[in-house]
C-alpha cells in the first residue's frame, strides 16, 4: 500500500508504516496540482496542519483509504468529502495533548514576564532591567474558553501555579469542571473575570472569529493566550487591543494562515508574543502521534475499526473481536437482499436477537447498509454507507432483541420497496461460520458464496432434477444445494444452489422458461441479474 506524508512525523512513525511492508513516501510542502499528482495512487494520506485536504484531493485520490492527522485540529480536512468519497478520517487526539498544555504554560509566562523582549535586548547588549515589571500568575484568574482536553490540561497545571479558575464551554457539564476546581459560567462573564484568558476550542463555523473587539473590550486588561486555532481570534483586532493598550498584552502560536505573513499586525505589536505553531512540537508529542497514526492506518487497510475515526464508526479494541464475524454476515445478507427484491428500495431494517443484540453495533450496521448498496453499483463503503442512505431518502432502522428462540445470534436484514419488503436472516454456526438461515420467510441452511443460484418455483416433482439438468448441460457445476418449502407441501418452495460457475443470462432464462417456475435470480456477492416472469 503507499502511504503519503505530506507534513513532516516523527522517524518513530515512518518506521512502524515501513515495517508493515507500505511503500512510504514523503513529499513535503506540496500543494495544488502537484499535491494532487502525487496522491493520485496513494491509498494513505498523513498530514499535520500543513496540508489543506480538500474535495480535489479526494476527486484526484481514487484508492485513497484513510486520511490520517498526526495531531488534532483536523479544520485543514474537508471531512464531508471524505465522507462523500467514503474515505476515513482519523486523528490522534491524545498524543500532543501535554505539549499543548506545556506550550500554553509557558506562553502565558513569555507574556507575563516579557521574556522573549528582554531576551532579545540582552542578547543585542542591553541590560533593561528596569523596562520590565512583570505580572505574577499567582492569584489572578484564568479564563478557560474551552475545557477539552487540552483545557483541562492547562487547568490542572494553572490551578497548581495559584492561579482562580473560570471557563466558558457550552458542551460540558459542571461537574466536570468543578472536578477540575473550574467555575463554569457563560462567555461574556468569562471575559470579564478573566485575568488572563486561554483559548482551547476546535475552529469550526462556531468558533470563527468568536474573540473580536467587543470581547477583547470585555476584558478590559489582562493577557490573552491563543495556542488553538488562529481563526478564533481576530487578528487584526487582537493587534489594535494590545497596542490600544486595552490588554496588557498577548500570546500566541497559531494563525488563521500559516505560514503567517510577515505583514501579519501581530508582529508589529512589542508585547505579542508568537511563536510559529510550536504547541505539539516536543519529542514525545511527536512519537506520540506519529505511531499512534500508523497504527491507524493498518488498522484501516486490514479493514479493521480504526480507534479514532471521526466519520466512521469506531469500536473500541476489547469489543472488535466480537463483532468482527458479524461485519461480514451483515455485509452479505444485505447483499443477498438487495439482490432478491426487485424494484427501488427505500427502507433497510436491520435486527440484532441474541447475544450479539448486547454489542455495540454501529459498524456491523454500516456493513449491512454496505452491503445492501454495493449491488446497485453505488460507490459505497461502511464509511459512507449511513451518509448514502440519508442522502438517497433510504429509511434505515436498527432493532435490538436480547432472546433469540433458535440461534445464539441473529442479524436480519430486511430491505423494502415501496410495495414489498425481503429479508435475509444469518448467523455464525461454531461463533464463526456464516449461514444464512432464512430468505424471505423460508427456513433455508446456505453457506455464502461467490456464486449462487436462487429459485423459487411450485413444490412439484421433479423441479430440482430440471433445473440441475440444466445446469449440467451447460457444465455449471453444483457444489452444495439447499431446498426448503414455505408452509404446506404442494405450495411453493424454495432452493439455494451454490455454484462453482456463473449463470448465464439464458440458462436462466432456460430455467425460467418451466412452467413450475415463479422466480430465479443469479447473485453474486459482487452484484446481479435477476429474471423473473
Ligand atoms: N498549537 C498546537 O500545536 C496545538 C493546538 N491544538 C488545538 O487546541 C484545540 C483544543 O484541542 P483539544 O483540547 O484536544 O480539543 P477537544 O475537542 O478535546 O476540546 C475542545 C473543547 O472546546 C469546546 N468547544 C467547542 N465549541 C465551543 C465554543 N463555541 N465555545 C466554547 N467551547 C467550545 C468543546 O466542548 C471541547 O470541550 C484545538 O483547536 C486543537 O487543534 C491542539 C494541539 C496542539
Ligand atoms: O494537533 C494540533 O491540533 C496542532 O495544532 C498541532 O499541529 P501540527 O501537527 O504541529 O501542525
Amino acid at each position: 500500500m503507499k502511504v503519503l506524508i505530506t507534513d513532516p512525523i516523527d522517524d518513530a512513525g515512518l518506521e512502524r508504516l515501513r515495517s508493515s511492508g507500505h511503500d512510504v513516501e514523503t513529499a513535503y510542502d506540496v500543494e495544488g496540482e502537484a499535491l494532487l499528482e502525487a496522491v493520485a495512487d496513494a491509498n494513505a494520506l498523513v498530514v499535520r496542519s500543513g496540508t489543506e485536504v480538500t474535495t480535489d484531493v479526494f476527486e484526484a485520490a481514487s484508492d485513497l483509504v484513510i486520511v490520517g492527522r498526526a495531531g488534532i485540529g483536523v479544520d485543514n480536512i474537508d471531512i464531508d468529502a471524505a465522507t462523500e468519497h467514503g474515505v476515513i478520517v482519523a486523528n490522534a487526539p491524545e498524543g500532543n495533548v501535554r505539549a499543548a498544555a506545556e506550550h500554553t504554560v509557558a506562553m502565558s509566562f513569555a507574556a507575563a514576564r516579557s521574556i522573549p523582549q528582554a531576551h532579545v535586548r540582552l542578547k543585542g547588549g542591553e541590560w533593561a532591567k528596569s523596562d520590565y515589571l512583570g505580572t505574577e500568575l499567582n492569584g489572578k484568574t484564568l479564563g478557560i474558553v474551552g475545557l477539552g482536553r487540552v483545557g483541562q490540561e492547562v487547568a490542572k497545571r494553572l490551578d497548581g501555579l495559584g492561579m482562580n479558575l473560570v471557563a466558558f464551554d457550552p458542551y460540558i457539564s459542571e461537574e466536570r469542571a468543578e472536578r477540575l476546581g473550574a467555575e463554569l459560567v457563560e462567555f461574556e462573564a468569562c471575559l470579564e473575570a478573566a485575568d488572563f484568558l486561554t483559548v482551547h476550542t476546535p475552529l469550526t463555523p462556531e468558533t470563527e472569529g468568536m474573540i473580536s473587539t467587543e470581547e477583547l473590550e470585555l476584558m478590559g486588561g489582562g493577557f490573552l493566550v491563543n495556542c488553538a486555532r488562529g481563526g478564533v481570534v481576530d487578528e487584526d483586532a487582537l493587534a489594535a487591543a494590545v497596542d490600544d493598550g486595552i490588554l496588557d498584552g498577548a500570546a500566541v502560536d497559531v494563525f488563521a494562515d500559516e505560514p503567517v505573513s510577515p505583514d501579519s499586525p501581530l508582529l508589529d505589536v512589542d508585547e505579542i508574543v508568537v511563536t510559529p505553531h510550536l504547541g505539539a512540537s516536543t519529542e514525545a508529542a511527536q512519537e506520540n502521534v506519529a505511531t499512534s497514526i500508523a497504527d491507524q492506518i493498518d488498522a484501516a487497510f486490514a479493514g479493521e475499526p480504526v480507534m479514532n475515526a471521526l466519520n466512521a464508526p469506531s469500536v473500541d479494541e476489547s469489543v472488535f473481536p466480537r463483532i468482527r464475524p458479524y461485519i461480514g454476515l451483515a455485509e452479505t445478507a444485505g447483499k443477498i437482499a438487495a439482490q432478491l427484491l426487485d424494484g427501488r428500495i427505500s427502507t433497510v431494517e436491520v435486527s440484532y436477537e441474541g447475544d450479539i443484540a448486547e454489542e455495540d453495533i454501529e459498524l456491523v450496521t454500516a456493513s449491512a447498509l454496505k452491503g445492501v448498496f454495493e449491488p446497485l453499483e453505488w460507490q459505497v463503503n461502511s464509511v459512507n454507507a449511513p451518509q448514502i442512505a440519508e442522502e438517497r431518502g433510504i429509511e434505515v432502522t436498527e432493532s435490538k432483541r436480547l432472546q433469540s428462540a433458535d440461534f445464539q445470534s441473529l442479524v436480519t436484514v430486511e430491505v423494502g420497496n415501496d410495495e414489498d419488503s425481503l429479508s435475509v436472516c444469518g448467523t455464525l454456526f461454531a461463533g464463526e461460520d456464516p449461514r444464512i438461515v432464512r430468505i424471505d420467510g423460508y427456513r433455508v441452511d446456505a453457506i455464502p458464496s461467490g456464486k449462487m443460484l436462487v429459485a423459487r418455483n411450485a413444490d412439484k416433482p421433479g423441479v430440482i432434477g430440471f433445473i440441475g439438468s440444466v445446469l449440467g448441460d451447460h457444465n455449471i457445476n453444483i457444489a452444495g444445494m439447499f431446498n426448503a418449502r414455505r408452509d404446506k407441501e404442494g405450495g411453493e418452495a424454495l432452493t439455494v444452489y451454490n455454484l462453482d460457475d456463473p449463470v448465464p443470462e439464458d440458462v436462466v432464462g432456460t430455467i425460467l422458461a418451466d412452467d413450475r417456475m415463479i422466480d430465479v435470480t443469479y447473485l453474486t456477492l459482487n452484484g446481479a441479474e435477476e429474471h423473473e416472469k
